[in-house]
């Protein structure tokens, strides 16, 4: 029997427990602040920024949603940034991505306090997690989200072969940190991989994060394998459908994650709880 890894069911009990650490917060007088930053009106990112607003609402976390124009400029949106650095009742602070043309992304993320960075998308951040050092620190959401959806499976991961198809800074790379961190044997390809299949095939753990619909086939993946979809494409009828085919490859593996209703509900999960996590060390992190 193939189990199906239902990221809404974990979404929801790790909701239930972020939301008893916000109450928990409440009674010493504290309240976890999320400032979400997005410049222009992209539809798309504006439906995930409402739904992160949302989410936050529910959960007793004070989030602000702070729309710039797409015409400003570098200088005023890093003011932006600055004057969310310095609010001792923001905790996290995230740049929607991405950003119109002519806005340089690197230089924004670069301007966050990396104690409030609850995107873990500094250099800062991201040095700490490819370190592996210990102590607290924010990584990346979509990936800390899917180690939560890999714990819920039990199965020992330490020794194990994962293949994370994908590189980018805010899924494949990271993601590959943290299987690493938790001594698997890591293999990194991407969607021009010549040698896609025969690395595939080979993975006890396969997370596939390419943007390509269905690049994962039934020939693509070991038997008994766990496959985690981070796609979020279109199918042919403009529905929501992932990286790997769901229905060819169910048969064949031991667990997968399905879309909708995998990744992207705990990635929000995540950033909820990283947020709460960034409120309770705001003391040791200086930030306060
Ligand atoms: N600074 C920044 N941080 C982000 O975390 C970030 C970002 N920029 N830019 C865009 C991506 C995308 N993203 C998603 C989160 C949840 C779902 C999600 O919950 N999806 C639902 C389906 C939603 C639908 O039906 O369209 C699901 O998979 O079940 C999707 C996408 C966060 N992102």
């Amino acid at each position: 029997m193939t189990t199906i890894i239902d990221g809404k069911q974990l979404a929801k009990a790790l909701n239930a427990q972020t939301k008893t650490r916000v109450a928990a917060l409440a009674a010493q007088g504290k309240v976890p602040g999320l400032a979400v930053i997005i410049v222009g009106t992209d539809p798309a990112s504006e439906l995930y920024v409402r739904s992160k607003h949302r989410k936050a609402g529910q959960l007793g976390i004070n989030s602000i949603v702070r729309q710039l124009p797409a015409t400003i400029s570098q200088a005023d949106l890093l003011a932006v940034v600055r004057a969310y650095n310095v609010d001792p009742t923001i905790h996290g602070i995230l740049v929607q991505s991405p950003l119109p043309n002519g806005l340089d992304e690197t230089a924004v993320i670069n301007a966050i306090d990396p104690g409030k960075d609850v995107d873990g998308f500094h250099p800062v951040n991201v040095g700490r997690l490819f370190k592996n050092l210990p102590g607290h620190y924010p990584v990346s959401c979509t990936p800390r989200g899917i180690m939560t959806m890999l714990e819920s499976l039990q199965t020992p991961l330490r020794g194990k072969h994962a293949v994370v198809v994908g590189r980018s800074n805010i899924v494949g790379r990271p993601m590959a940190a943290m299987l690493l961190n938790a001594d698997m044997s890591v293999t990194i390809t991407h969607k021009y991989g010549s040698n896609l299949r025969a690395l595939t095939t080979t993975a006890d753990v396969l997370v596939v994060a390419t943007g390509v619909t269905h690049l994962i086939k039934e020939a693509d993946v070991k038997p008994g394998a766990i496959v985690i979809d981070v796609g979020m494409d279109r199918d042919a009828d403009g529905k929501l459908t992932g990286d790997v085919d769901f229905d060819a490859v169910f048969d064949k593996v031991h667990a997968i994650s399905p879309v909708p209703g995998g990744v992207g509900p705990m990635t929000i999960a995540t950033l909820m709880r990283q947020t709460v996590d960034l409120c309770e060390w705001s003391d040791e992190l200086g930030n306060e």
